[in-house]
């Protein structure tokens, strides 16, 4: 991960160096307007100037002012320009990786915690860099360079800052957490509103038929209840804390004031005249903005500490090592499976033993009671899985180490459900892989029976795919013309007329074996063997 932090800072050095820029102007702007004040009000004082100079003080101090907001408003664009530069490596260097990672990964990772990896972690490393890391730099730099300013003009007042801003500090992180807190109360309140009414409408009828209306009142009401309590605590403490630093700040000047005047010692170390007294206010009044920024940025940082954690995880693990097997030993049998012992996790096993010998065009039908591991045997025929003990062997070779190019030469797989991808019909053969022909896809899909109905669609095999251009058992179809379009050798099929009507049933079991023709095929389908016999091995019970 830090890898592609780095080489997005190296590709983007000029953005960092006008970021680093932008921040020292925004600096100065802010910190000078004060210093121009002071020298106005001591220029009038004294009577000692020239029409010229206040004229051209006035007006810098006004273009001051106004470039000020210009200048922050770069920073900020910079600051987010800069995060999303990262944001954006970080995520194609996942998406790369999530291609990469082997299916055992996704054993134990849900697709929501992969998905929410993707998306909030990666938008909290974001917040780290924009409203974290460079805000706080920035900010910590702002209050400096006020405070060497303030201890320029007035030691007293640089004193009594140092002492009083760390308890401001204090005060400050104490609302902001109990103001962060009651929010996250109020968002899953809310949350669990948001929750109950899909639930409500979805149910809406056994509601009224059991009379369970009285119940949801109540829960609406708790959940409601909740969520204003939680925004109520948000409110007291927002409502409380502006005066609160508004009172310190007075109190602050009111202490610099007494003090300054109580004794000629104490006046020497306040160093006080009418100009600089102006000035200091405006300098007690500006530090606080960073200061209560810090706070928050903190808050940013920690929470973004997590997230972190999870995505320097997600890129230490092991990626699915290059098939190193290029060439298929026609000689040996298409498929050997031997000694077999597999479980998805180390305390249960699901395949015991499992051996089976399969020739080359022969049809065997894997049967078994349900859970009994027929859909993982096919994962570790394919090598998506390997066995903890035992061998599988694809015309000699390890299927996890066949190399990519040849997979779909060796194996055509036809699952339960159709799989779409983003692109053209096409695309849903091809799967984008351009050694596929349009012959080749002419072939599969009138071998399937379904060349006629791709030609009528407005665009032929162009047209976009969308699900409803296909019914159920079409895309079954159309799932078997994309396992047979590059000609394989071995066809795996997984209950794939389970989900069918009889009549489209038929149609399924008819493509399949016009598909079967010629190839060593396994399945896992009664209603196959039945149509064209075979051999039937059973998994989990002795065989036959
Ligand atoms: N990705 C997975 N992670 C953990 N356990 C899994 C995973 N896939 C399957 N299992 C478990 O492995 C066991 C075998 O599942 P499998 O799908 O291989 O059985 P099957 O014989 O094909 O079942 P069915 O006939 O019902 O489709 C089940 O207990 C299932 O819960």
């Amino acid at each position: 991960m830090s890898n592609v932090i780095w080489q997005t800072l190296r590709q983007n050095g000029w953005l960092l160096v006008f970021l680093i820029l932008a921040i020292a102007v925004s600096i100065a702007v802010s910190v000078t307007p004060p210093l121009i004040l002071q020298y106005i009000v001591d220029s009038l004082v004294s009577g000692s100037f020239s029409t010229y100079s206040l004229l051209t003080a006035g007006l810098l101090y006004f273009a001051l002012n106004a470039g000020s907001g210009l200048v922050d408003a770069l920073k900020e664009t910079l600051i987010t320009v800069f995060g999303q530069k990262i944001t954006h490596g970080l995520r194609s260097a996942m998406c790369q990786r999530l291609g990469d990672l082997p299916a055992s990964y996704f054993v134990g990772h849900e697709a929501g915690a992969v998905t929410s990896l993707f998306v909030n972690d990666v938008d909290t490393l974001e917040n780290l860099f924009d409203s974290g890391v460079v805000s706080m730099i920035a900010d910590a730099f702002t209050i400096f360079s006020i405070l060497a300013v303030v201890f320029h003009l007035s030691t007293g007042l640089g004193i009594l800052l140092c002492i009083s801003l760390p308890l401001l500090f204090l005060l400050t992180r104490y609302f902001q957490k109990r103001m962060l807190q009651a929010q996250r109360d109020n968002r899953i309140a809310v949350g669990r509103t948001n929750e109950l009414i899909p639930e409500t409408v979805r149910n809406i009828r056994t509601i009224h038929t059991c009379q369970q209306e009285n119940y949801l009142r109540q829960r609406y009401g708790r959940t409601i209840r909740a969520s204003f309590d939680a925004m109520e605590r948000s409110n007291f403490c927002d409502s409380i804390y502006s005066p609160l630093i508004i009172a310190s700040c007075t109190l602050i000047i009111c202490v610099m004031m007494t003090l300054s005047v109580s004794s000629p010692s104490l006046q020497e170390l306040f160093g006080m005249t009418v100009g600089s007294v102006v000035a200091l206010i405006a300098y007690v009044r500006r530090i606080f903005s960073p200061l209560e920024s810090i706070g928050m940025e903190i808050q940013n940082i920690q929470s973004a500490i997590a997230g972190i954690g999870r995505l320097k995880d997600f890129f230490a693990e092991p990626v699915q090592a290059q098939g190193q097997c290029t060439a298929l030993d026609k000689a040996a049998a298409p498929l050997v499976i031997d000694d077999v012992t597999f479980g998805y996790d180390r305390e249960k096993a699901i395949l015991h033993h499992v051996s089976l010998t399969v020739k080359a065009g022969e049809m065997v039908t894997i049967t078994g009671r349900t859970g009994a591991g027929k859909s993982t045997l096919f994962k570790l025929i394919l090598g998506l899985y390997r066995p903890r003990q035992g061998q599988v062997r694809i015309f000699g070779c390890d299927p996890s180490q066949l190399a990519a190019p040849l997979r779909r030469q060796v194996f055509g797989y036809v699952e339960q459900q159709f799989h779409a991808i983003r692109g053209t019909v096409a695309d849903q053969l091809s799967l984008k892989d351009e050694r596929v022909t349009r012959d080749a896809m002419e072939k599969a899909l009138r071998l399937v029976g379904l060349w006629e109905t791709c030609c009528a669609l407005p665009q032929g095999l162009d047209t976009p795919f969308r699900p409803e251009l296909f019914s159920r058992g079409q895309s079954q179809l159309l799932s078997i013309a994309r396992a047979i379009v590059m000609d394989p050798q071995i066809l795996l099929f997984d209950e794939i007329t389970a989900n069918l009507d009889s009549l489209t049933e038929t149609q399924v079991l008819q493509a399949l074996q016009a598909a079967a023709q010629d190839r060593t095929v396994l399945s896992i389908s009664h209603r196959l063997y039945e149509a064209r016999g075979g051999r039937r091995v059973v998994i989990g019970e002795t065989e036959s």
